[in-house]
């Protein structure tokens, strides 16, 4: 273990390593390693893929049951697979695969089930089943699907040079006998089938050599007798992402642009997420000519995970691109999907994670409500809902709401929040509308709190330090007003108004006054800047009479500048019995 000795690499600055750079290498045994340029060869390519957009959603296609499921430590049970397909049926997913038929009980089972179940399988869904290219499995896989309308069998052999050596001790010739074997058989026992059709995927298509992937695929298409009413599916998983993504964008659009019978082919795409950009490769791969991807809800899957089919349709909701899902309740599809995995969605998981709506940092906090308040004036100016209105938020990248969120999490106030956070949750949990000033004053009363405790603080709570700091402060005292007079604890004053003279007899002098009604409630706030003794303080008063929140305001003010708390200013001490109100 080196880590309590851990020291800068020792090796030398390289040589051309430009002067503000001053890191060195050779901590690290990168040297065993080759780069994926030297792994795959992609040829010569005037890419288009790099000026296209993604205007549409593709087909996606759901492998948690068969390719999520692999991963699991405890693959999921009947209920958990049936919990899982009726997900899929909610959200809106035409195309799914169920299992590895041939390769468990289980899932012979639930396909059979699925097979044998009125109305199982809605009408416009198509299940997948998944096999190796082994005449017994085949033979299994096709007595599991006997009964269904709509199926893809879907065949699948490593064609990667690491794999036919390595794995399955084929060179390329042999492993294409096999596979046109397999595929031969495949389509004797669907002649005649209705709904039935096929799916080949050169697995670790990304480390394959292109012109092998388009020899394989192109005879499987020719041997099927593909056509524009029934499709072959050619899927090329990136099995084990090796490279950026730009290189399998490179690799889709070469294999896109040298498809036979294109028309005939549905181009699917696969990713796995090993270098972490799985929604990277699958985006540029749906620009380079993909129209169907395959993933895995919130990235579960083998090692790093499949890539993440919430993710890719939610990036495109962003874009304004209709994502073909219905992801409107995103916390109830997380929630079912970290029952059937038994894995949980991390936090910071994208769109879906508890924390990925929240901000905790002032700035942040300040822009969010500067955002929230232009959003609602924009859609009152269109005379839209603010649910219709155009979104456009600064932090937020999809209103919360879009998800069956609320905004409750949006904001949270630790020791790194400022003003604008504070401020938003007082606004939404307590109808409270602080003037500026006071938002900054009271900051700093905040931030002493939660310096001290080094814990966030709750919209309750931060109502309660408020309540103790202001709408407290100057209770106790006993005050009665007329027009223009008043008396304060035996003190008189007079000014233009009540709550003038209250001033007055606290020797306060106004510099500025808001009041407002809390919500739809019965109660007023009025908030009070008041110069006392040389000193600029705040202060704030709450009641159900406009006229008392008013005066409260002032005493609050006072008191908080030290006249009037108790056993610090002589007008405390003496209490006046007859008054028209408490403080
Ligand atoms: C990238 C992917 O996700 S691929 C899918 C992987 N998924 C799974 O493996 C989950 C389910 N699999 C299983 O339960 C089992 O592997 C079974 C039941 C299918 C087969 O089990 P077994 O007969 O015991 O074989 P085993 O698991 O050892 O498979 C390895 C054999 O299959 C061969 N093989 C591997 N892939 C394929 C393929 N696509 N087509 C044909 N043969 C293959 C291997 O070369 C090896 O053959 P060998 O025994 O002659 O050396
Ligand atoms: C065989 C394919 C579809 C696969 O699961 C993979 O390569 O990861």
């Amino acid at each position: 273990m080196r880590f309590p000795t851990l020291q800068a690499p020792a090796g030398p600055v390289p040589a051309d390593a430009p002067a503000w750079n001053p890191q060195r290498g050779g901590a690290m045994p990168f040297h065993r390693y080759r780069p994926a340029h030297e792994r795959v060869h992609v040829p010569a390519l005037l890419r288009r893929w790099p000026g296209h957009r993604i205007e549409r959603a593709p087909l996606w296609v759901p492998v948690d049951l068969r390719d999520g499921n692999q991963a699991l430590a405890e693959p999921m049970d009947p209920a958990r697979k049936q919990r899982m397909f009726d997900l899929f049926l909610a959200m809106g997913f035409k195309e799914i695969e169920v299992g590895y038929p041939s390769a468990s009980r289980t899932d012979f089972d639930f396909v059979r089930r699925l097979a044998e179940q009125p109305g199982a399988v809605p009408e416009d869904v198509t299940v997948v089943v998944f096999t190796a290219a082994r005449a017994d499995l085949i033979d299994r896989t096709f007595e599991a699907v006997e009964g269904l309308p709509n199926v893809v069998v879907h065949l699948y052999t490593a064609t990667a040079p690491l794999w036919r050596d390595v794995v399955l001790g084929k060179d390329r010739d042999e492993l294409r006998a096999l596979i046109t074997a397999a595929a031969e058989r495949m389509a004797r026992l669907g002649e005649g089938r209705d709904g039935l059709r096929f799916q080949f995927s050169p697995e670790v298509f990304n480390l394959t050599e292109p012109d092998y992937v388009l020899e394989v695929c192109n005879g499987l298409t020719a041997l099927w007798d593909a056509d524009p009413d029934r499709p072959v599916i050619h899927n090329l998983p990136a099995t084990v992402e090796i490279a950026t993504p730009n290189v399998y964008a490179d690799q889709i659009e070469y294999v896109d642009r040298h498809l036979d019978r294109r028309d005939a082919v549905i181009l699917s795409v696969h990713p796995h997420n090993d270098r972490g950009t799985g929604v990277a490769c699958a985006e540029l791969a749906v620009l380079a000519g993909a129209q169907r991807v395959e993933g895995c809800l919130f990235g579960n899957g083998e090692r790093t995970g499949n890539v993440d089919l919430v993710t890719l349709a939610l990036n495109l909701h962003t874009q304004g691109v209709d994502p073909m899902l219905d992801l409107s309740d995103i916390d109830e599809i997380r929630r079912t999907v970290e029952h059937c995995n038994r894995l949980p969605v991390h936090e910071r998981h994208p769109y879906a994670g508890d924390l990925v709506h929240t901000a905790f940092s002032g700035t942040h906090q300040d822009a969010i409500k500067k955002g929230f308040a232009r959003h609602a004036g924009t859609a009152a100016e269109l005379g839209l809902p603010e649910r219709e209105a155009p979104w456009s938020v600064p932090y937020l990248p999809i209103d919360p709401a879009d998800l069956g969120r609320d905004y409750e999490a949006v904001i949270r106030v630790n020791s790194q929040s400022g003003k604008g956070g504070i401020a938003y949750l007082l606004q939404t949990g307590a109808g409270l509308e602080l003037p500026r000033r006071l938002q900054i004053e009271f900051a700093g009363v905040v931030q002493e709190t939660t310096d001290d405790s080094g814990l966030e603080i709750t919209g309750e709570e931060l109502y309660g330090l408020f309540r103790a700091e202001y709408l407290d402060a100057g209770a106790g005292r006993e005050w009665r007003v007329g027009d223009d007079w008043a008396e304060v604890d035996g003190r008189r004053g007079t000014g233009a108004g009540p709550v003038d003279a209250v001033a007055a007899a606290v020797g306060a002098e106004i510099l500025s006054f808001n009041e407002h009604a809390v919500g739809s409630g019965p109660d007023a706030v009025a908030y009070v800047e008041a110069r006392i003794g040389g000193t600029v303080v705040w202060g704030a008063g709450r009641d159900a009479s406009v006229l008392t929140a008013g005066v409260r305001a002032v005493l609050s003010a006072a008191a908080r500048a030290g006249v009037g708390r108790a056993g610090t200013d002589r007008v405390a001490a003496g209490r006046l019995t007859s008054g028209r109100g408490r403080a």
